[in-house]
């Protein structure tokens, strides 16, 4: 099972936060992470195994898309910032999209998130 992690960066350190709450249940179950650039690089440093992609802004999003498009992703947890502007908005929107068009989870903040992880972490 692989999960999305994407966070923006007035939440990245959500993110870091968020996921430090599942360490163990992420170290003991088989789930690969993978992140955008800047975000896996923060996600890295808290101690996780995280295969980074392109930068958001420089086209880590569309990737992240590409990856559910082309159903290998579980899940995407995408922290966004709604009181910042994004220079990639039209990637952000296609990266959701995307996500309702395969029907894929996606968890635009922590409690959503949350949700999901317990279901998830309920499995093992
Ligand atoms: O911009 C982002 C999502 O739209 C996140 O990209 P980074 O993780 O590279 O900052």
């Amino acid at each position: 099972m692989k999960i999305a992690l994407i966070a923006h960066d007035g939440k990245k350190a959500d993110m870091v936060h968020f996921l430090s709450g599942y360490k163990n249940e992420l170290h003991h179950a088989n789930i690969d992470l993978v992140a955008t650039g800047t975000t896996g690089s923060h996600i890295e440093k808290a101690g996780f195994k995280v295969q980074k992609l392109l930068s958001g802004p420089l086209g880590g999003d569309a990737q992240i898309a590409a990856m559910a498009a082309q159903k290998e992703l579980s899940m995407v947890i995408f922290f966004r910032d709604p009181l910042d502007k994004h220079p990639h908005e039209p990637d952000v929107q296609m990266l959701m999209r995307i996500c309702d068009v395969h029907n894929i989870p996606l968890a635009t903040n922590p409690a959503a998130a949350q949700l999901m992880f317990e279901q998830l972490t309920s499995q093992f």
